[in-house]
């Protein structure tokens, strides 16, 4: 489902982000990418959905090549690929329905399909009755299971998190995780970047931990092996 062979990937000011990443990820999997600051993991979960190009060495995703995808196909990889970043990036002005509603409108859903579907996923993620609230009126928790119902709601082979646990407390965490563990459940693959040991040795799941660019450990149900 992702396949990564030789991947280097340096920014224009000089940075030598990644250094040779080589992987295979398969359907239904849950991997956490884990390592210290500035290791690469963003950069890493950036190439999936092509917000960041490759240096050097090859990219698949869904049996596309990656580096070599027109503009014009860039949409067609984003849309099996959904996204849920920290700050969670949502449409203040926008409810929570049409925070989510947005997603299928964008790719011309038909109208009818979005209302069933935009409150299935709102269901999925506990907030069937906070639709019509905006984001300022929600928890950060709560903001954080809209996004995750909008990177949802296109029904996307791959959900990529980075850090979707890094501005919430820890009761608010585990929550988070049971949704994304239940889109895994439902046969989502799932990448998460996280500095969070408790959750990588609570949820246990395949662990690829990341340092000065490369991948230094992978195993399955590993645990996140820093400290703090
Ligand atoms: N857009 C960019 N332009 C230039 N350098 C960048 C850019 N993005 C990241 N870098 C550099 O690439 C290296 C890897 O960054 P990356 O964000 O991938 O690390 P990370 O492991 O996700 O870190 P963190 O855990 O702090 O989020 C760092 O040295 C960073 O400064």
């Amino acid at each position: 489902m992702i396949h990564m062979k030789d991947v280097y990937k340096t920014y224009n000011n000089g940075v030598s982000a990644l250094n040779g990443i080589n992987i295979n990820i398969d359907r239904g999997e849950f991997v956490y990418i884990v390592g210290p600051s500035g290791a690469g993991k963003s950069t890493f979960i950036r190439l999936i959905f092509r917000e960041v190009k490759p240096t050097k060495g090859t990219v698949y995703v869904n049996e596309m090549n990656v580096n070599e995808l027109k503009e014009k196909q860039v949409p067609l990889l984003r849309r099996n690929v959904g996204v849920v970043y920290q700050d969670f990036k949502l449409l203040s002005k926008l409810t929570v329905y049409e925070n989510v509603a947005f997603a299928m409108e964008v790719i011309e859903s038909h109208p009818s399909l979005i209302r069933t579907r935009v409150m299935e996923v709102l269901d999925l993620v506990g907030l069937k009755n906070k639709a019509r609230f905006l984001p300022h009126e929600l928890s950060g928790g709560e903001q954080q299971r809209v996004s995750i119902a909008r990177a949802i709601v296109n029904y996307p082979k791959i959900v990529i998190a980075d850090e979707p646990t890094g501005n919430l407390d820890p009761d608010t965490s585990w929550g988070i995780m049971k949704v994304l563990q239940e889109i895994n459940d439902r046969g989502t693959t799932v990448i998460m970047a996280t500095h969070s040991k408790e959750i990588v040795n609570t949820f246990k799941n395949r662990v690829v931990a990341i340092e000065d660019g490369l991948i230094v450990r992978d195993e399955h149900r590993g645990e996140y092996g820093y400290e703090g």
